[in-house]
């Protein structure tokens, strides 16, 4: 379990993270969601104790990461692609960790395994293509069978298989009872990772909420008119709670109102239709609206009971 407390972090002026607070629990991927510059990387950095809050504090599992007497089986994580001795082969990377921390041999052998090195693990890691680098990194996160596991976008920059394996190593993680807190800047990417979500825009909490009940909330229906009468339409229909957008001419597109109450509306003003149907808004246009308007949203983030 991770615990975040009122966690601030400036850089002179700037603030990157901003009295954040939440919790990441067992059993399930958490996904850590925010645009470019939202904060995830510093915070995922002082849960690591590699930068110091500027107030607030966070937990791992309870204690602090540097008051544990063996971190690397507390929490392991996988920040930025890590740098690894280019000359030395994955296998003796993993030894040589291994031996630092009191891991068994057995627990390399284990966690190449489990990453799909196998049959490279005797090669040099300076000529590892970006997946096979990533694989390496999650198994260095794996090594000390860790409680809570930690990933900064660690899709990034695979290809199609890459990253179907690292969605189902978190699942199968998260499914043996471990904490596995994993960020991205893809709504897409998180929907088929992630059961629960934490959104962050500008430092700030704005969602700390089930998927399922994000993809509820953000499955707002539009209703697209055409008519011979669009100005007239447009007139008739606006009102509380009524959005009316026009994208090109003839045509409106509608929240707020049922394709019912719309078609209604136009037959008792005698006003021609030529189409009314309904479509939702994705996934990923609520999260940019979201995140777009994180100043707006900043003093009321969506939080749902567990
Ligand atoms: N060492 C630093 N010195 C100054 N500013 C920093 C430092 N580290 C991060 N920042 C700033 O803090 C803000 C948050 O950065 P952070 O890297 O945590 O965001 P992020 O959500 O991880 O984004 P990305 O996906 O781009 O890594 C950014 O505006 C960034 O420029």
């Amino acid at each position: 379990m991770i615990e975040v407390v009122e966690l601030s972090k400036r850089y002179g002026d700037k603030v990157a993270v901003d009295t954040l607070t939440f919790q990441v629990r067992p059993g399930v991927v958490t996904g850590f969601l925010g645009p470019n510059g939202a904060g995830k990387s510093t915070t995922m950095r002082m849960i690591l104790g590699l930068d110091a809050p500027t107030s607030g504090r966070v937990t791992v599992n309870g204690r602090r990461y540097a008051e544990h007497r063996a971190p690397m089986r507390q929490i392991g994580a996988l920040l930025e692609a890590k740098a690894v001795h280019a000359g030395r082969s994955a296998r003796n990377h993993l030894l040589a960790l291994a031996a630092t921390h009191g891991i068994s041999t057995r627990r390399v052998d284990e966690v190449i395994d489990a990453v799909g090195l196998r049959e490279v693990a005797g090669k040099r890691a300076g000529g590892f293509s970006l997946g096979m680098g990533q694989r390496l990194g999650i198994a260095v996160a794996l090594l000390g069978d860790p409680a809570v596991v930690m990933l900064d976008e660690p899709v990034n920059g695979l290809d199609p298989d890459g990253i179907r394996w690292i969605r189902d190593l978190l699942k199968g993680l998260a499914a043996e009872g471990r904490t596995v807190f994993v960020s991205s800047h893809l709504m897409s990417e998180m929907a088929q990772t992630a059961e629960h979500l934490i959104v962050v825009g500008r430092g700030r909490l704005l969602a700390d909420v089930s998927l399922t009940e994000f993809t509820r909330r953000a499955s707002q229906t539009v209703v697209r008119v055409r008519s011979p009468q669009a100005a007239a339409l447009r007139e008739l229909l606006a009102g509380a709670g009524v959005t009316v957008t026009s994208g090109e001419p003839g045509a409106l597109e509608v929240t707020g109102l049922t394709r019912e109450q719309i078609g209604d509306r136009a037959a008792a003003a005698r006003i021609t239709l030529h189409e009314l149907s309904a479509s939702e808004t994705s996934l990923e246009d609520a999260f940019m609206s979201m995140t777009r308007d994180a100043v707006e949203y900043a003093g009321t983030p969506v939080r749902s009971p567990r």
